[in-house]
């Protein structure tokens, strides 16, 4: 199959050579021209994935129309805030039966959507059925060694979401299909969110006890927000759902994760940020992901804590009195 990565990050470079020792015809699309052709030179991502050589069916382009035009499925690998802009700058071209599969895990600042409604608003040609989410606990680090790793392969039509199954599965990349959108992509983007919650109680010195904590409240708010979304429930104990949220919560690669520890360490974000190359999507999404919790009527606490660390200043220690101080309730509400 002819296939086309647009993103040349840790993770989009990392399907892209999964998908070419698969021995499809992979094309790798980066969004600056200097960088794919460092790309090509080395055939490496020394920036983001060093030590991995490119197979020889893995082809670097720098050409945005001529990476689409080749393909028969796209994967987009760009950070969830370039999603809509680098989807626009190939809506003129013909789309038709290209399957379009985003890995991007976010919900847009401003607007408070899903990753596969961005696409369907910036590819006004393209149908519902053509789009398809690959998510769950897959660090690309662990990936490109060929770790074992599961993930699921989400369409609303199931026949796209097998498609995208067959396309990936390996022997250590074992791919699940489901038809819950909804649920798959608010489990995967919330994670980050709360994933930060979980650094910030490792910076803070606290214990698995904690740790704990965060991951099952966070689960409880993220249910909670898919569930008044229309997601299936059952979406929540799957891959996307607590798999995605151990991982980023316990995970030594994660960036999320990290970006916590740091904070809880107190330091301001900017200068995490500053010198961080990789990107922490929870950041930007836990505003968004607040907003939309906020129209909604949804409680989600351990968000909104997270958003007044990062952005209102709030000293973590005070953060989480205030959690822990609040009215008491029952656990399932
Ligand atoms: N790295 C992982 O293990 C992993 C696993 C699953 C999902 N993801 C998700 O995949 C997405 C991409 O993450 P990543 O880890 O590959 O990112 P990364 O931080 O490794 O690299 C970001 C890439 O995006 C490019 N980029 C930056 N601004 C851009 C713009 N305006 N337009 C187009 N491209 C731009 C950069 O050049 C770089 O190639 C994220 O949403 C992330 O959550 C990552
Ligand atoms: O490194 P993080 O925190 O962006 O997490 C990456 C992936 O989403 C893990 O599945």
């Amino acid at each position: 199959m002819k296939i086309t990565v647009l993103g040349a990050g840790s993770w989009g470079t990392t399907l892209a050579i999964l998908l070419a020792s698969k021995r499809h015809e992979v094309r790798l699309w980066a969004h600056r021209p200097e960088f794919a052709r460092a790309l090509e030179a080395d055939r490496e991502n020394k920036r983001y994935l060093k030590g991995i050589l490119f197979p020889a069916s893995l082809h670097v382009v720098e050409n945005l129309h001529d990476a689409v035009n080749a393909a028969e499925m796209i994967v987009t690998a760009v950070p969830s805030h370039a999603l809509r802009a680098t989807a626009a700058a190939f809506a003129d071209l013909n789309l038709d039966g290209k399957v379009i599969v985003n890995v991007a895990k976010g919900i847009e600042r401003n607007t408070g959507k899903r990753m596969s409604e961005v696409l369907l608003e910036a590819l006004p040609a393209v149908t519902p059925e053509q789009i398809a989410a690959l998510y769950g606990p897959s660090h690309a680090e662990e990936v490109a060694r060929q770790q074992p790793t599961t993930v699921v392969a989400c369409s609303v039509s199931e026949t796209t979401a097998r498609q995208v199954q067959e396309a990936f599965h390996t022997s250590a990349f074992r791919v699940y299909v489901n038809t819950d959108l909804i649920g798959v992509e608010i489990a995967g983007s919330v994670k980050n969110v709360i994933a930060i919650a979980a650094g910030i109680s490792d910076g803070l010195g606290f214990g698995d006890n904690a740790k704990a904590a965060i991951i099952t409240r966070g689960l409880a708010e993220i249910s909670r927000l898919s569930a008044k979304l229309g997601a299936d429930p059952l979406t929540m104990s799957g891959l996307s759902g607590i798999g995605d949220l151990v991982v980023t919560c316990l995970s030594r690669h994660s960036r999320n994760r990290y970006v916590g520890e740091q904070i809880g360490k107190g330091r301001k974000l900017d200068d995490i940020l500053g010198e961080m190359s990789m990107v922490a999507e929870g950041v930007l999404s836990s505003k968004a992901v607040l907003e939309l919790a906020n129209r909604l009527g949804v409680d989600m606490p351990i968000t909104r804590a997270v958003y007044e660390m990062l952005f209102e200043d709030k000293p973590a220690p005070q953060a989480i009195l205030d959690l822990m101080e609040r009215e008491p309730k029952p656990e399932n509400y």
